[in-house]
């Protein structure tokens, strides 16, 4: 029997696995399974104990590391020295055009929070990358527009590969599913390493969503068997890693360290730290809840400690500090949006390069002039500022978890946001979208996390919006059935579906690790449920508004 079986099919799924490439992948997989399995049960438990009342704090198993002067991690690779201006997106066609034409240093190939995890995207991703690398990119548009790649400098491309948690079910090797992970990451490096490396660049990586320094090192330990299998130098790949989650912000050092050889510095991936922040404490009572998501900002006491310990970490051992990303995006529709837009980025920017990082993200083209102008103004012709030490940072275990002087109110508006944007998100990415435009407002799986889990941590602590009503189960069915009026019921839709995802990932009583988890599961996994026809079910309290129980 062939251990390993596809059990789905793309457009280009042959030009992406090939024998040699599945070859590759299932090398991948017997070595680093049984590892990743054994991680993330770690992480269940953790996230157990830190449910239970546990304080995360700095590792005195690794003082060692942090204490150490001496190390510093490789020098920047080509092509990733100057990193002032990166654009993020999905690794569709059109947009991985316009991102090779935005005039961005670095192009954040996205195969995770802007990604949905359909089995056409994860194919076509491949492609693209393998034509774009290939300078043989071309799309029209069902409207006729021609695309091609005219810069004369294109960004790095730099890819995200899924996180540990995620599953490949698509792939099957004895019965199992592959690591999304090893699939994103295995694919592009068999592919495109060597390519990469004679264009003068290199296989690259940004590396999402870890837990803590174990988990980099099982990334460097793939580093190190997937460059040997392919006859690369080691040291030749580069990844930069994600500080996205309460406990990673302890480990930074640690992080560095074990990938020291193949570490391209790390990034403050404010979005799903915000979520991590949620999830980590989201029963620890009143002093952990926090207000609208409006007012969670980067200027935020706990958000401030969290970016300014990034920026002193990597720069104490020669790493880059990447910024995050503010979700504010133009619209050609809407002259205020844009306005809006390029005011908050350009002060995001400013404060980021201020702080010391050595350059930033942005969602979209029409923001990397802003960008680059906000880092030229403090780095002017230098590629970095790495040289800047913020020794002066106080390195403060209690003031990363000190939400409860963060400033703002719970609204009714602030719940009514949260439910539409969580809901509108889901059924994008039920339809293949993994980040859309709600509002003016970059939304991905990261944002719309935040956006779930607030619901589920209000209710469940009984929080009282401003108003001075409490938030509960019975409250949010109405703000869903009022909202369901307006949602569309076009054959494509998917909002039944996104309305029960929504449901199983804010109202129940257990509360999902992740939503793409859950949505995988449910509706893209080998037992999915077909997809629901006919009108949006409504659950309403017999005590709710008439007009809430009509929603169709
Ligand atoms: C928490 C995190 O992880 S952040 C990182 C992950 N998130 C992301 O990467 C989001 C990236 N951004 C996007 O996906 C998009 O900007 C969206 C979905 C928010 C908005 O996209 P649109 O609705 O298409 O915006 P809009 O209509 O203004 O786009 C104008 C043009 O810019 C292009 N564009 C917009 N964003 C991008 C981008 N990030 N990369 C490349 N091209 C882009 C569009 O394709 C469009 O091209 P066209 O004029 O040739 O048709
Ligand atoms: O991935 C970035 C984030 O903010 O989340
Ligand atoms: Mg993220």
């Amino acid at each position: 029997m062939e251990r390993i079986r596809i059990t789905d099919h793309a457009e280009g799924q042959d030009r992406v696995l090939t024998d040699d490439a599945l070859a590759f992948l299932l090398e991948l997989h017997d070595a680093f399974e049984c590892s990743r399995q054994q991680l993330l049960q770690d992480r269940r438990k953790r996230r157990a104990a830190l449910a239970d009342g546990e304080t995360p704090r700095f590792l005195e198993a690794t003082a060692h590391v942090r204490e150490d002067d001496s190390w510093r991690v490789a020098p920047p690779a080509p092509g990733l020295e100057d990193r002032r201006v990166e654009i993020t997106g999905p690794i569709e066609r059109k947009m991985t055009i316009n991102a090779l034409n935005s005039g961005a240093k670095v192009w954040l190939a996205d195969c995770e929070d802007a990604s949905s995890p359909l089995w056409r995207n994860v194919i076509a991703s491949q492609v693209n990358l393998q034509d774009a690398i290939r300078d043989r990119i071309s799309f029209t548009s069902p409207a006729g527009k021609e695309y091609r790649v005219t810069a004369t400098e294109t960004p790095t491309i730099v890819v995200r590969p899924r996180g540990w948690h995620l599953d490949e079910h698509r792939i099957v090797v004895d019965g199992k599913p592959m690591s999304g992970s090893l699939v994103d990451f295995g694919l592009h490096l068999f592919h495109n390493g060597r390519e990469l490396i004679a264009r003068g660049r290199g296989p690259y990586f940004y590396l999402p969503k870890l837990e803590d320094h174990r988990e980099a090192r099982l990334w460097d330990d793939v580093f190190v068997l997937a460059q040997d299998r392919l006859g690369i130098d080691r040291g030749t790949i580069r990844a930069t890693v994600l500080i996205e989650t309460i406990t990673a912000a302890f480990e930074m050092e640690e992080i560095l360290w074990q990938l020291r050889e193949h570490s391209a510095g790390l990034n403050a991936g404010r979005w799903d730290y915000l979520f991590s922040m949620i999830k980590a404490f989201r029963l620890r009572g009143p002093d952990f809840v926090l207000p609208d998501r409006a007012r969670l900002t980067m200027t935020a006491p706990f958000m401030r400690a969290y970016t300014e310990q990034l920026v002193r970490a990597c720069h104490r051992r020669g790493a880059h500090a990447i910024g995050g990303m503010a979700a504010f995006v133009p619209s050609a529709k809407d002259p205020v949006a844009t306005e809006r837009a390029l005011r908050a980025v350009a002060a995001d920017k400013s404060r980021e390069a201020g702080d010391g990082f050595d350059g930033s993200w942005v969602a979209h083209p029409g923001l990397v002039e802003t960008c680059r102008a906000a880092f030229d103004a403090v780095l002017g012709d230098r590629p970095h500022q790495l040289d800047r030490s913020r020794d002066d940072v106080a390195v403060d275990a209690a003031a990363l978890i000190d939400l409860s002087t963060t400033e703002g109110e719970i609204t009714d508006a602030g719940l009514r946001s949260n439910i539409e944007i969580a809901i509108r998100y889901m059924e994008a990415w039920l339809r293949g979208h993994g980040a859309v435009a709600i509002h003016s407002l970059m939304e991905d799986a990261a944002t719309a996390e935040i956006s779930r889990s607030q619901v589920w941590q209000w209710i469940h602590n009984e929080s009282v919006t401003s108003d001075g009503r409490t938030v509960t189960r019975e409250r949010c069915e109405a703000i869903v059935a009022e909202l369901a009026a307006s949602f569309g019921e076009g054959e494509d839709d998917r909002f039944r579906e996104a309305i029960e995802l929504f449901r199983e990932t804010a109202l129940e009583e257990a509360y999902p690790a992740f939503l793409t988890l859950a949505g995988t599961e449910r509706y893209l996994g080998d037992g999915a449920r077909r997809p629901a026809t006919g009108p949006v079910p409504v659950q309403v309290a017999a005590d709710e508004p008439a007009e809430a129980r009509t929603a169709a």
